[in-house]
């Protein structure tokens, strides 16, 4: 049985422990952590088998696995603890990760293990196959409802108004590095696209705000010396963080599987 520490209690942590839950799986919630303790009391009360609330250590040492599902910018503190004790840590923030280049080395002098979970994306199993040969091109367009993006720190910040926009606004180009530091919540995505490929430098990202989608949708374009391929998809958005597509938790889910299933599907 793997204890499953969730580091993080809100849309998607909630998610993931309500399939840890119901899974009949070898996987057992340990105790979750949380930004705001009284709320994150309030919505385990809501689980059949609530678990404690605890602090980071706590959770670390109560758990061998921590699924960090807590803002970016806890990332760094949350995933030195976790590899410190040599533990597994699951994430979907591509974002903070591909802004520690010392992560996997921390890593390995540890014992502990990172798994960036292809989250609110796909393709990530052709990609990492492609960069097995040489890859030419990755290429990421991402469009968004103005809802998805409206709270974007890069958009407060150069003070874009996307509440009059009627049609397609391109609101950044760059590579995935830019793109991720600049979007931190909404193209963790790109950074793991850029991880698994060509490197976040070298993998090219458009973001669009688009007034007449209701769904966050992602289309990726990859040449290389193997295959070239196109795919997309459209996330339906959580309603609790319209940023956050559903799928999101899922992945992580599947990628918790993937730790206790005798049989794994896919790279
Ligand atoms: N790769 C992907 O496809 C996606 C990645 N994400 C990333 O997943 C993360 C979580 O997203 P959501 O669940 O939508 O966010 P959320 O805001 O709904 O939940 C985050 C929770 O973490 C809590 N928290 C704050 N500081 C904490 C700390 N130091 N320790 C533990 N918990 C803390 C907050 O109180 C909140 O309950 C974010 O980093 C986001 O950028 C989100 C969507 C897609
Ligand atoms: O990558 C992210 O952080 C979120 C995202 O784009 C999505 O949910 O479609």
């Amino acid at each position: 049985m793997k204890r499953i520490g969730i580091a993080g209690f809100g849309t998607i942590g909630r998610v993931v422990a309500r399939h840890i839950e119901n899974s009949d799986l070898p996987l057992a919630l340990a105790a979750v952590s949380a930004g705001d303790r009284t709320r994150a009391e309030a919505a385990m009360a809501q689980l059949a088998r609530p678990v404690p609330v605890v602090d980071t250590a706590e959770l670390v040492a109560l758990s061998d696995v921590i699924v960090d599902s807590a803002p970016t910018a806890a990332f760094r503190d949350i995933a030195e603890a976790t590899l410190c004790a040599g533990k597994t840590l699951v994430t979907v923030s591509g974002a903070a990760l591909m802004q520690w280049p010392g992560a996997a080395g921390f890593a390995r002098d540890h014992g502990g293990r990172i798994i960036l979970a292809t989250g609110a994306l796909l393709g990530i199993d052709a990609v990492r196959a492609a960069a097995i040969g040489s890859i030419h091109s990755v290429t990421m367009v991402t469009r968004k409802p103005v809802k998805s993006l409206i709270k974007a720190d890069h958009v407060v910040r150069n003070g874009i108004d996307l509440t009059e926009i009627d049609e397609p606004l391109k609101i950044f180009e760059g590579s995935a590095r830019e793109g991720a530091i600049a979007f931190p919540a909404n193209v963790n995505v790109a950074a793991a696209l850029g991880l698994a490929g060509t490197g976040p430098d070298q993998t090219r990202l458009e973001i669009w705000a688009d007034p007449a989608l209701t769904r966050n949708t992602h289309r990726i374009i990859v040449d290389s010396d193997s295959a070239r391929f196109e795919l997309a998809i459209e996330n339906i958005p959580t309603d609790e963080n319209p940023g956050t597509g559903r799928i999101t938790a899922q992945s992580i889910v599947a990628a918790l599987h993937d730790l206790v299933s005798p049989i794994r599907i896919g790279t």
